[in-house]
């Protein structure tokens, strides 16, 4: 049997009496497309702070593949292979995509520091930003500034800096928030055709994306899994309609 990318077990967090997250086990398979789904408050993002290690759990345990990563930093699961991005827009308007990659990788490298134009004459570092520009689809605009890009270009970017830490687990916290719906497809694409060794793990509000580009959901509700299944069994579950989608959805 394959070991899961990334594991919860009984995973719970509470605020005072507040339990915000209630013994949430969930799998996220190697390679998996999958959405983290549920109303506003459900406990989405306080999740994904668990994951990261921005929160730390009330109990039970979190596994990346296979190794328990409850105690560690965040930086020290990033190094493991736990990536992200976020849900505020953090980039350097002025640098070029080039350049916000060039710095990550160089920080993946220890080579954090650096003037950018030392970076600019080493060929390891700009070759592995141009491809994981490239890979995202941004190679066309890799020497503008980041400022003038387009919104949803501006989150792509978020997705490259967050690869050059090269995870195996990517999580992401509402990637397409914002951006106009022409553009969140093409967003979303570039998620789906990341290579199949990471596992994404996604927020998302609008269920459109969710159903087009997740191939397992789960749902929460008031802190605990809901359910779980693929995207057909999810959309069908009467349940679920009643409870988050409303009945009325085709
Ligand atoms: N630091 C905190 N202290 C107290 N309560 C908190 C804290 N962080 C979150 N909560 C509460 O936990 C619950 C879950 O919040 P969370 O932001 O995780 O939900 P969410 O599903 O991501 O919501 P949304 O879809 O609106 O982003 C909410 O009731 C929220 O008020």
């Amino acid at each position: 049997m394959t070991v899961a990318a990334l594991q919860t077990r009984d995973l719970c967090k509470q605020f005072g009496a507040l339990k915000v997250t209630n013994a949430v086990s969930l799998v996220l398979k190697a390679g998996g497309r999958h959405a983290l789904i549920g109303p506003n408050g459900a406990g989405k993002s306080t999740l994904i702070n668990l994951l990261t290690g921005v929160l730390a759990p009330s109990s039970g345990s979190i596994l990346l593949e296979g190794e328990p990563i409850d105690r560690l930093s965040t930086d020290q699961r990033v190094a493991r292979g736990l990536g992200r991005t976020f849900q505020i827009n953090a980039l350097f308007p002025h640098l070029t995509p080039l350049e916000s990659i060039m710095l990550a990788v160089a920080r993946r490298r220890g080579r954090l520091g650096r003037p950018l134009q030392a970076l600019h004459r080493q060929p390891d570092t700009t070759d592995e930003a141009y491809e994981l520009a490239r890979s995202v689809g941004l190679d066309r605009d890799c020497l503008r500034r980041t400022a003038e890009l387009s919104y949803g270009r501006q989150r792509l970017v978020e997705i490259a800096l967050a690869l050059a830490g090269r995870p195996r687990v990517l999580l992401l916290d509402e990637p397409a928030a914002g951006v106009p719906a022409g553009e969140s497809f093409e967003l979303m694409q570039a998620i789906e055709s990341l290579p199949d060794q990471i596992a994404v793990l996604f927020i998302e509000h609008d269920m459109d994306l969710v159903f087009r580009f997740a191939d397992t959901i789960t749902v929460l509700v008031a802190g605990s899994v809901f359910r779980q299944g693929k995207p057909g069994e999810i959309a069908t579950d009467p349940e679920v309609r009643r409870i988050y989608l409303g009945d009325d959805r085709d």
